[in-house]
Parts: C-alpha cells; structure tokens; sequence
C-alpha cells in the first residue's frame, strides 16, 4: 500500500491523450480541475503523513469527445524552498521540519516564540476554491494558492489574514446559487477572543476594479465565540441550509499552547490536536439573516467528523448528514508507517467512517416534557430530546457504514435530497468501490473493479436535468496493480453502469477533492 500512498508521482504539464473506451458524451465539455498530495519523499528526507505531501494538481480536460490529461506540482514556496535544498524545508501537518540544523535554529525557535501563531505552509493540497474567475489551490491554513485551471500553472500566494482575520480556513467553502463564497475560519486569540469567523467572497467585482481580485471585496458575515480561548475546535468543513450554516464544535479540539511551543518542543502540528473522548459535541445554527447563533444548546456525544454531505430545513427543523468517527483516528491511520504491507492488521484498530443524520428542532411548546423527543419527521429514527437544564440532545441514525468523500448533485444543496456518492472504504483508508446511497430507503449502487482505488466521485448533471441523478459520475481510478493502467471512470449516475473510461499511460496520485469546471466557465480564462 505504501507504494500507492507513499510514492513520488512524476508531474506531465503537457496534455497527454487518453484512450477513450465507450463513449464521452458530446455535451460533457470542461476540466475535472483535482488537488492531492503527490510526493513524500524530498532527497533523503521523507514525510510522516499522508497529508503532507507536496500538492499535486491535476486535469482531464472533456473537449469534443476527447479527453487530456496533465499534471503539475504547485510551485508554492514550501515546494520551492523543499526543492532547492533537496530536503524537506518547511513543516507540515505531520512532519517538523527544521530549515537549518546548524544555524538557523535559535533564530527561528525566537521567531516562533514571540508569535502565537506560528507562520504556516502554502502547500494547498487539499481542494481547489472559485471566486469569480479565479481557481485556487487550498488546504487549511491562512495561505491559498491561485493556479491557471488550464495549464496548472502556479500565480499569486493570497494570505487570507490580509482580508480577514483568520489563521485556518477551511477547503471545503460552500457556494451559492450566484457563485459567491461562503468560508468559515478560526481566529486565535486575536484581540483577546478566539472564534470561527463566517465570511463571503462575492463572485464578481465592481466594474471599475475589473483589475482586483473577489478576495479583496471579502465580507465578514457573522462568528461564534469559542468555548475556549485556547481550545477551539478543528473542523474540515460546515454545512449550508437555506436559512442557516450548520456548525460542529466537536470535542476534537487545537491546543493552542502546544501548537505556539510544538517548533521549540520538537513534535509536529498533529500531535498539538486532541479528541476529548468525555465532551460533548456542540451544534451551532447561524441565522444567515440575523446573524444569530440560535440560542438553545443541541448537542449530541463526543465523535469526530471531516465531512458535511448535506443539510436542509423541513418543518421547522434542521437536518444534517455528516461522515461521523467514533474517535480521531482518521488522522492516525494516515500515518505513512501504518500504511504499509500490514496496513489491513493496522487498520482494525481504528474506527470505520459511517453516515449518520441528526434531525435538531428549532421550535417546540412551552409544554414538551423532559425526555420527550421533539423530532416530527416519520422518516427518520434520529432523536431530539428535552433535557432537565433546558438542553436538547441529540442522537443520530445511521444512514450508511463505510463511506467517505461524499459529493452530493450540488444543486440540491442545502435543499432536501436523495443521493450521495462516495468512495466506499472496505478498511479504512482504502477506497475501493464508488458507492450511491439513497438516504431514504438507504439502497446502495456500488462500482467496483479489481486493483481499483477510486477518487472521491464527482456528480455533473445533464445539460436539461430533471430528476436529481440525471447526470454521470467522474471519477479518477488508481490502480495497485502496476500492470493495470489508471483511467478516468464515467458512470450513468441513475443506473451506475460505464458509459465510458479514458486510460492514460502514465502513474495517476491518488487526490482528495476538486471540482468539474464547465467550458462555460473558463471562457474569461482565455481572454
Ligand atoms: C499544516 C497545518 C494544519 C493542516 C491540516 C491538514 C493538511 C489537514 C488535512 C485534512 C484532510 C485532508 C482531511 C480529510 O478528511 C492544521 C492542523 C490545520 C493546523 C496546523 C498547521
Ligand atoms: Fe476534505
């Protein structure tokens, strides 16, 4: 396993023509734009985790039946400083990297200790965001980097703390119907609070700042205080309904002194998160219109989730399916070192990604009694119940066991909905079948094909879609078997059958998140 999660991944910037068995549908025109890690190992030195390795985009481009594929490592400074001293320079998630053994290290070590905040990597190797026209490469510190979605080329390194005051940013931003942004981030002890700032990056500029970037029109839209001034929560990512975001503060939790003193202490930035296993964890549901937390505490047990799939209002209630974890060992398994020849013995121990929904009411009578669920939803075995100090908690009902990188038809979200497509993990992490579930029956389709490994599938609807299946699969298969070339997978999203597969010659990384960028949308790219 080691030799897929672990190897270097050579960079092809020019297209290469893939070999198209079946047929690519004609009205299927754009870029599948992707972001992952694709090198561990820098001259003699190699990376702990996973998640750590230099970012690796890549692109298969769907024009006129035909499909390209190329690649290229970001150029962010973390690749460039790592290249040029043919080490790694710059630390990552799980990796502590000292630029100079001998005489840097003072120098640095002061630096660190006069600020809280320790200066993090721009190696964006979680996701790919649009504001407007603008492609970036992100992950979740404060840095993201712009890229040309054509030629993979790297441009501008943006420091989101220039527009807000954020030190992490989430990969996963939301979108709304006109294409604005909605992000969420944690601000660290600025001013004296720590708390999770909302923020919008409107898709378009005014006219006569053509020339300027969304970014520079960021607005706050509303925060929530932490708990903790030095122990605010980690999230991946947040929810979106029509009215509210859906917010987790989960007993997974930064420690701020650890991270501020990890350098001096030699240990790396993972080791400054913990999972308090006797916490609850808190729901928050920001009014979009009045800013307003609601004020009643919803809570459900300690968990660790990554993952949003989707969230909608139904009858004065709010419902969200998350991708839960009984602990934080999702960050463990993607040691480099568990993910070896034993890898399947290793990953018994840790906790297996299951779907689960929680249903939370926003209203109920003076007169519901203690212990009462407040749920009204026929549909569901998930609980809301009426505590003693006035509290509400909240159980969950398990949609699906061994799902992650859920992607939704995004049309639908933060509406009511029907499917998730997701890569469905056997042992946890090893992605081996792509997997349809119907979040109302709970009926799943599953693609699979042996030596495949497929990426987190991406839905693109038909041109005059109707229901919300009508439309294919993407998704980019790996395979562990070196005589099995890797190929791009389209599957009829309603049925799950092949419409068609487009092999390349050359090694594919496996990624994590990206985006289906329509020709429509690269038209100002050109100009
Ligand atoms: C560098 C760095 C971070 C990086 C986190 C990363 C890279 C997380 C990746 C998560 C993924 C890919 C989850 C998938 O489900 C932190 C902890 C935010 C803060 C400290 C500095
Ligand atoms: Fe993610």
């Amino acid at each position: 396993m080691e030799v897929i999660f672990g190897r270097n991944i050579e960079e092809h910037p020019e297209p290469i023509k893939a070999e198209v068995k079946g047929e690519i549908p004609n009205w299927l025109q754009g870029i599948l734009l992707r972001n992952g890690p694709g090198m561990h190992t820098v001259g003699e030195t190699r990376y702990n985790h996973w998640f750590d390795g230099l970012a690796l985009i890549h692109s298969f481009t769907f024009k006129n039946g035909e499909v390209y594929y190329r690649s290229k490592y970001l150029r962010s400074d973390t690749y460039n400083s790592n290249i040029e001293a043919n080490r790694i320079v710059v630390s990552e998630f799980g990796t502590m990297a000292y630029p100079d053994p001998c005489k840097n290290i003072f120098a640095k070590a002061f630096s660190y200790l006069s600020h809280i905040i320790p200066e993090f990597t721009d190696n964006c190797l979680i996701n790919i965001m649009k504001t407007g026209d603008e492609f970036y490469a992100t992950s979740e510190t404060n840095f993201i980097r712009k890229i040309n979605p054509q030629t993979l080329e790297t441009l501008e390194k943006v420091d989101y703390t220039k527009y807000v005051a954020v030190n992490l940013a989430t990969a996963h931003p939301h979108y709304d119907s006109a294409g604005n942004v909605l992000n969420m981030g944690t601000s660290i002890v600025g001013k004296g609070k720590t708390k999770y700032v909302v923020f919008k990056i409107p898709s378009s500029v005014p006219e006569e700042e053509k020339k300027k970037s969304c970014l520079k029109h960021l607005e706050v839209m509303c925060s929530v205080p932490s708990r903790s001034l030095l122990h605010p929560t980690y999230y991946h990512s947040f929810g979106v309904t029509e009215n509210y975001i859906v917010f987790i503060e989960q007993p997974f939790k930064l420690d701020i002194p650890k991270l501020a003193t990890a350098y001096f202490r030699g240990v790396n930035w993972a080791s400054c998160l913990s999972f308090h296993k006797d916490e609850k964890t808190w729901f928050h549901f920001i009014d979009k219109k009045t800013k307003k937390d609601i004020s009643a505490t919803f809570y459900t047990d300690a968990m660790v989730l990554f993952h949003h799939v989707n969230a909608y209002e139904e009858d004065g209630q709010v419902i969200f399916d998350v991708i839960c974890y009984a602990d934080s060992s999702l960050y463990e398994m993607f040691y480099l070192k568990y993910l070896n020849a034993e890898f399947k013995e290793n990953t018994k121990h840790f906790s297996l990604p299951a779907c689960k929904r929680f249903v939370v009411p926003l209203q109920w009578g003076e007169d519901a009694e203690i212990g009462s669920n407040l749920v009204r939803l026929p549909s569901t075995t998930a609980t809301a119940l009426k505590e003693s100090d006035g509290s509400i908690y909240c159980p969950p009902e398990t949609i699906y066991e061994g799902i992650e990188l859920p992607r939704i038809n995004y049309d639908y979200n933060g509406k009511k909905y029907r499917y998730i497509f997701a890569a469905g993990v056997q042992w946890s992490p090893v992605p081996t079948q792509i997997v349809k579930v119907d979040v109302l029956t709970k009926k799943s389709l599953t693609w699979r094909e042996e030596h495949c490994w497929p990426a987190e599938p991406t839905f693109v609807p038909y041109p005059h879609a109707k229901e919300e299946d009508d439309g294919i699969i993407l998704s980019s298969i790996v395979t562990s078997d070196p005589r099995k070339a890797p190929f791009l997978l389209i599957l009829d999203a309603k049925t799950f059958t092949e419409v068609a597969r487009a092999t390349v010659d050359v090694a594919l990384h496996l990624d994590l998140h990206g985006m289906f960028v329509p020709e429509k949308d690269l038209k100002s790219q050109e100009d």
